[in-house]
């Protein structure tokens, strides 16, 4: 904890604007109204509303807002005397940022579900509340209701993390969920995402795997102390995944999900490195991860002196989103009354980013192969090549259906990915249809 700001006058209520009345902010107007005894009783004084910021004043929203609240000019609204704690539920990078920016300048302290921006641009909204002396909070914008930022940038501070492994976006498992269960196809299943305002405004953000980077920056920022933007995180979405992975992974007993991973590693140079990833990968159907279903999310942390600790809850939706905004604010609004303000960032170790191709990971290949004699031998050599080493090696169909299925070891991602592309080339290689990276296991 540190003082706020020294020339702050005693606030005997908390005056609160919110920008954004969409599916997050229009939950949090209403736990704001329905709940207000109690916030107020938490906080130790009354919250009050004094304004909404929405794009359309005639727009339909899921709350009824007093007209006199409403307000399509968010920045007069920021820069009100009145207004000492702004939450932000717009989304994006502009005008986000720049709202985030005048709120912290003109002393009010700063709640937000933004992981864009805070990927993006998180040290300059760090860097302007710590000069303000506010509070800049966003347990929100990573896996919804669950608190996992709080958790790493507190109660584990006393610990070493090591490594991070997550499903962090709702839309996405919601979808593979859907293939995995019903088979349903991946246009079918986006659309129901939307329909229960998991998506991101563009589901793009969701489908390519970006809000998962996001997240995951922002994980490794704050597991490992140092800064990770989202441009760091190795990115590969679920558009590619095909019913054909997914029945490859039923046939291992395995499933396949959409996983962030931040780990610290060893660079080349000897020094640790953070490796920060976002892929699809199989995982065995008995790992806690598997069982993570719809629009769920999880994050399982392992550190040196707990162990390995697993948060679990709803990922995304109105509700479960404001939730965490409002103990944010529940938080930030107590500080705010006290003149004080919580742990800022914590960036001291200032670590390198680990390229992917020398991040160690193993590999799922299935191959159609001519079935004669020498081509198991062949597909080995071909790993071996590589410096690949093979956990199992599984051939089902005879003739024209011969199929190999084979899981590596682990190696670095440059060895796996020429291997496959090696493969590719082999005269006795109809087809490789299906890769993927296997987590999860020893
Ligand atoms: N929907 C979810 O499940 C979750 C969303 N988030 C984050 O919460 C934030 C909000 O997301 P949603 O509510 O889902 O988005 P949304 O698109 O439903 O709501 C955003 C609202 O902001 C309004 N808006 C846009 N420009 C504006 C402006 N200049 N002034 C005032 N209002 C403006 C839009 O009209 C819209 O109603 C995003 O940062 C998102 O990433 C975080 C966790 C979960
Ligand atoms: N679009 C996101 C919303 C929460 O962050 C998701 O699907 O998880
Ligand atoms: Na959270």
């Amino acid at each position: 904890m540190s003082s706020g700001n020294p020339g702050d006058k005693p606030i005997d209520r908390v005056g609160v604007a919110v920008l954004g009345c969409g599916v997050v902010g229009s939950q949090v107007v209403r736990l704001l109204h329905e709940q207000a005894s109690d916030l107020a009783a938490r906080v130790g004084a009354p919250l009050e509303l004094k304004g909404v910021a929405v794009r359309r004043l005639d727009a339909p929203r899921d709350v009824d807002v007093p007209t006199d609240l409403l307000t399509t000019d968010a920045m007069g609204l920021v820069a009100r005397d009145d207004v000492d704690l702004v939450i932000e539920v717009i989304g994006g990078i502009e005008p986000a940022r720049p709202l985030i920016l005048a709120a912290l300048e003109n002393g009010a302290s700063v709640v937000t579900a933004n992981k864009a921006l805070l990927a993006e641009d998180g040290p300059t909204l760090y860097e302007a509340a710590e000069k303000a002396g506010r509070d800049l909070y966003f347990e929100a914008a990573v896996a919804g209701a669950i608190p996992i930022l709080r958790p790493l940038r507190e109660s584990l501070s006393g610990d070493r993390v090591t490594r991070v492994m997550g499903i962090v976006n709702g839309t996405t498992n919601y979808i593979l969920d859907k293939m995995d269960t019903y088979g349903s196809g991946f246009e079918e299943a986006l659309a129901e995402a939307q329909e229960l305002g998991y998506a991101e405004a563009d589901p793009t953000a969701d489908v390519e795997g970006f809000d998962a980077a996001a997240k995951a920056a922002i994980l490794a920022s704050l597991a490992f102390h140092t800064r990770v933007t989202a441009s760091d995180v190795h990115r590969e979405g679920i558009t590619e995944v095909t019913a054909g992975d997914v029945a490859s992974a039923t046939e291992m007993g395995s499933v396949v999900k959409l996983l962030a991973i931040a780990e610290l590693n060893e660079a080349s140079s000897g020094e640790s490195a953070v490796s920060a990833r976002v892929h699809p990968a199989m995982i065995p159907r008995s790992h806690p991860l598997a069982s993570v279903r719809e629009a769920y999310n999880a994050v399982f942390v392992e550190s040196e002196a707990a162990g390995q600790l697993m948060f679990y809850g709803p990922g995304a939706g109105g509700s479960p989103t404001a939730s965490a905004v409002l103990g944010d604010v529940v938080t930030a609004a107590r500080h705010r009354l006290q003149g004080t303000t919580g742990a800022g960032e914590s960036s001291y170790a200032d670590r390198a980013v680990l390229p992917m191709g020398e991040t160690l990971t193993r590999y799922h290949v299935a191959i159609d192969v001519d079935d004669r004699a020498g081509v198991l031998a062949a597909v080995a050599t071909a790993f071996a090549e590589h410096d690949v080493s093979i956990q199992t090696v599984r051939q089902e169909g005879r003739g024209e259906d011969a199929q190999l299925v084979v899981v590596s070891h682990e190696a670095t991602d440059a060895q796996l990915s020429a291997t496959v592309e090696h493969l590719r080339t082999m005269e006795i290689v109809r087809d490789v249809t299906s890769v993927m990276r296997v987590e999860g296991t020893e």
